[in-house]
C-alpha cells in the first residue's frame, strides 16, 4: 500500500539507518523507548502506531544532510558521518548513544617503511572519507610545507578499502576500525587516530514545527533512559553498620545509595546503581568487606 503525503502532516519526522552497523541497535532504542510501528513491505518511511511520528528509513551517509536541510527533524546516525558530511553547523548532536563506537585510522601495510602519518604524507590514500581524510593531510601537508604537486593524494572508494593497499592502489588508508580485525587480516596497521565516533541522536537547527519541540524533548528522553537502562544494574545487599562506611566507598551511587535498616539490630540493607560492567568486581569486593545477601538486578528502562 502507498503512503499519502497527507498521512505525514504534523508529525514528527525521525531518520532512522535503513541497513548496516546501526541499524538494529537503532530498532532496539525505538523498542525501548516504546516508539511502536508497522514496516510494511521494508516500506522506507512508516508511520508510528502511537505517537505523532513518521519513521524515515535512510542509509546512514544521508541522514545529516536530510536532518541538516531540515527535511526530516530528528535522527540517528555516526558522529564521524556528520562531520563528513560537513552538517556539524546545521545539527545538534542532543545525545551520545554508546554504540558505533570505533576509530577511523590512518593505516598501512605491517611491512611498510611508512611509520608516522607524516612519512605518508604526499602519497597516496585511499578512503570513504575524503573530507575528513582530505583535512587530516592537508594540515601535515601544510605543516611540512609541501608543493602543490607534492601533496597528498586522497582517492575515494565506497567500500572494501582494506583491498587498496595489497591491490597496489594505495601507500596507507583511511578507515573505521572497531576490533581491528578487517586491518589484521589484510596485513595493515594503525600509524595515527583521525577521529574517534559513536552513534548520536541529532536534531535540525531549523524548527520548521516549533509543537514538534516538546515531542523532540520526550523522545530524547526516552532514548536516554534506556541507554542508561543498558549502562546500570542495581546492586542490592545487607551489612553490618560499622562496615558500611568501606562499603560505600565501593558502591558510592550516582546520587547516594539508598540504605534502610533491617529488623536485625545494626545491620542495614543498601541499594544502589552500578555500572554494569563494573559489577563483578563490586561484588568481589563487597565479599571481601564482609557484605551478605548480594544482589544484581537488570533494569528494564529508567529516568535518571
Ligand atoms: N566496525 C564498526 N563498528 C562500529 N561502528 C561502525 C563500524 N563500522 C561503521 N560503524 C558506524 O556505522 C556508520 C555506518 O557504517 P556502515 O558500514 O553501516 O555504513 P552503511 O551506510 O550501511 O554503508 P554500507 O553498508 O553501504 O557500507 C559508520 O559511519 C560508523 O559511524
Ligand atoms: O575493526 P573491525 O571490527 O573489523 O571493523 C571495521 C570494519 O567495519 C566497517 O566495515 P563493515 O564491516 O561495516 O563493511 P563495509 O566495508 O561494507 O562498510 C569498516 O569499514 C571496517 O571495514
Amino acid at each position: 500500500m502507498a503512503m499519502n503525503a497527507e498521512i505525514l502532516d504534523g508529525r514528527l519526522l525521525f531518520a532512522i539507518p535503513k541497513k548496516g552497523r546501526l541499524h538494529e541497535k537503532c530498532l532496539s532504542l525505538l523498542a525501548g523507548a516504546d516508539i511502536q510501528f508497522r514496516r510494511p513491505n521494508r516500506l522506507d518511511v512508516c508511520v508510528s502506531l502511537n505517537h505523532p511520528i513518521a519513521l524515515v528509513f535512510l542509509p546512514a551517509s544521508d541522514i545529516p544532510s536530510f536532518v541538516g536541510k531540515g527535511n526530516v527533524d530528528l535522527g540517528i546516525t555516526g558522529h564521524d558521518v556528520i562531520l563528513e558530511s560537513k552538517m556539524q553547523d546545521l545539527v545538534v548532536e542532543q545525545l551520545r548513544l554508546g554504540f558505533g563506537k570505533c576509530s577511523l585510522q590512518v593505516q598501512v601495510p605491517e611491512s611498510s617503511s611508512i611509520k608516522t602519518a607524516e612519512d605518508l604524507a604526499g602519497k597516496r590514500v585511499v578512503t570513504s572519507f575524503e573530507v575528513l581524510a582530505g583535512q587530516y593531510f592537508n594540515e601535515i601537508d601544510d605543516r611540512l610545507n609541501l608543493k602543490e604537486e607534492q601533496k597528498t593524494k586522497i582517492e575515494y572508494v565506497g567500500g572494501s578499502v582494506e583491498a587498496a593497499c595489497s591491490l597496489g592502489l594505495a601507500d596507507g588508508i583511511v578507515d573505521l576500525v572497531e576490533s581491528g580485525d578487517t586491518m589484521r587480516a589484510a596485513g595493515l596497521h594503525a600509524i595515527a587516530t583521525v577521529l574517534e565516533t559513536e552513534a548520536v541522536l541529532i536534531r535540525s537547527t531549523i524548527i520548521k514545527h516549533p509543537h514538534l519541540t516538546s515531542l523532540i524533548d520526550l523522545i530524547t528522553r526516552r532514548i536516554s533512559g534506556v541507554i542508561a537502562a543498558e549502562k546500570y544494574v542495581v546492586c542490592q545487599y545487607n551489612i553490618s553498620r560499622d562496615k558500611l562506611a568501606a562499603a560505600i566507598k565501593v558502591t558510592p551511587g550516582r546520587r547516594a545509595p539508598t540504605i534502610s535498616p533491617l529488623e536485625e539490630e545494626n545491620w542495614v540493607g543498601v541499594s544502589v546503581m552500578v555500572e554494569k560492567k563494573k559489577s563483578a568486581t563490586i561484588m568481589d569486593d563487597l565479599t571481601d568487606i564482609g557484605a551478605s545477601d548480594i544482589l544484581v538486578f537488570n533494569l528494564d528502562n529508567c529516568r535518571v
